[in-house]
């Protein structure tokens, strides 16, 4: 019987992964660019023992739908946005266990910068920090980063190695654990900073790091493509995962996937702790939760779905048939999200109006409507038929579905045997050791 993580998913920004529920009266995502919000948020996850805090991020706009962003700009489809990492500090002085992932491309800035910014707050947040490593989706990220085109699907990915390497070199070989003496006149021995000198394809770094060694060293590694390059990739550096996906049949493939190329790379496929995609909408009874799910639908946006699978995809299903099956096609954006709904599953064939309306609450995973007991239950059993080892929680509005799940669900989990029922102390890496 292992254990259950829970992350809580969200973004820097009003409309994440459940199109147009904004709209909902209970909906607070638009008071994103107020701190209070965040460190509101972060207080009530750390009380109810959640391990960390997942902030998705995109650097484009999502103008795939009828080749135009005014869909996703219109419907608020992770539009307006700010900078994830801003936050987290604040966020870190408010809590005192959480974690937080924070996602950044590999395809936008020089890991020299990044590799700095994920050491300070490591440092600014006790080793409470991660990165989820993502390689990019949305071409006009690149066009506004004055790139042109992004780089095709599995080149993001060789860079994306490349560049791994070199932040792990800034992290664990530049500065040696007793460089800093401050002793004299000398503050740090100049004998224990070292040059990384790292000359690739893409990045020359003579070296040394800015940064002194942080609690961690260097941020806990999320990924979170399923595509086989991507797999590929979480299989060298990984170490949590996210998948998603509509059914456990889906989940189950990507996790086994996922722990065999973990495997190949020479790794313990167990040293990785995988998080499954969800939505709870949960409320004191099972007809109270009913409810509140046919009132989510009804803040539903079509027209925003269809711009958020487009962006994901590169599959613009604007006008087409609903009726009409959902087939793969091979696109330079991600990959994984089509394939959960087409090849993944064969035996499952989803229509063009099935795949929107599965997008309403919480996105790709599925949705688990219920009270408390009900769906801790129904948690449970996703765990032990997909094999991971516990969920990224997509919420329907915010706080309110993570203020719900606090309330109902943890007690059930915590009962269950399946969370424990004090906080586990120490980093994040240390808190997520795995089963
Ligand atoms: C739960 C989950 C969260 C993700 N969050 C982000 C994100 O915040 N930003 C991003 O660019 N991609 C995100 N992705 C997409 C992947 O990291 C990846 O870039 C995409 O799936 C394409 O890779 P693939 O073709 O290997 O699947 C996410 C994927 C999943 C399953």
């Amino acid at each position: 019987m292992s254990r259950i993580h829970l992350n809580a998913f969200a973004m820097m920004c009003a409309g994440h992964q459940s199109p147009g529920l904004w709209r909902h009266p209970s909906d607070a995502g638009f008071r994103y660019t107020d701190l209070d919000h965040w460190t509101g948020l972060a207080r009530l996850l750390d009380d109810a023992g959640f391990d960390a805090l997942f902030l998705a991020d995109v650097l484009g706009v999502y103008d795939v739908a009828g080749g135009s962003r005014d869909a996703a700009v219109r419907a608020g489809i992770q539009i307006p946005l700010g900078d994830p990492m801003m936050p987290v500090s604040a966020m870190a002085a408010a809590t005192a266990h959480l974690g937080f992932g924070v996602t950044v491309s590999t395809s936008y800035e020089h890991p020299y910068a990044l590799a700095r910014r994920f050491t300070t707050l490591d440092h600014l947040t006790k080793g409470r920090v991660g990165w989820n490593v993502v390689t990019g989706y949305l071409a006009s990220a690149a066009a506004n980063l004055g790139l042109g085109d992004q780089l095709p699907h599995d080149q993001r990915y060789e860079q994306a190695d490349e560049y791994l390497e070199v932040c792990r070199r800034l992290w664990h070989e530049s500065w040696e654990d007793d460089a800093v003496v401050r002793s004299g006149g000398t503050y740090t021995d100049p004998a224990k900073v070292h040059d990384i000198a790292f000359h690739g394809r893409w990045y020359d770094v003579p070296g040394p790091f800015l940064c002194e060694p942080s609690p961690q060293r260097s941020p806990v590694i999320f990924q979170a493509g399923a595509s086989p390059r991507g797999l590929e990739f979480a299989g060298r550096h990984a170490e949590a995962v996210f998948v998603s996906g509509p059914s456990t049949a889906v989940v189950a493939g990507q996790v086994d996937r996922l722990r065999a190329a973990v495997s190949d790379a020479g790794r313990d496929p167990a040293s990785v702790t995988v998080f499954s995609q969800l939505a709870p909408v949960v409320a004191s009874t099972s007809g109270e939760a009913d409810a509140l799910y046919a009132e989510y639908l009804e803040s539903f946006s079509l027209e925003g779905a269809l711009a958020l699978f487009a962006g994901w995809t590169g599959l613009d299903l604007t006008g087409i048939d609903p009726d009409a099956p959902l087939r793969y096609v091979e696109s330079d954006a991600g990959r994984s999200a089509l394939a959960s709904f087409t090849t993944d599953d064969p035996s499952r064939e989803w229509t063009v109006g099935e795949v929107a309306r599965h997008l309403a609450v919480g996105g790709r995973g599925p949705v688990a409507v219920g009270s408390g007991p009900e769906v801790a239950e129904q948690m449970i059993d996703w765990i032990d038929g997909t094999g991971a080892d516990g969920f990224n929680l997509a919420y329907a509005v915010t706080p309110g579905t993570f203020a719900q799940v606090a309330t109902h669900v943890v007690p059930e989990l915590r009962r269950a045997g399946r969370m424990p029922a004090d906080p586990v102390p120490g980093t994040l890496r240390e808190r997520l050791a795995l089963r």
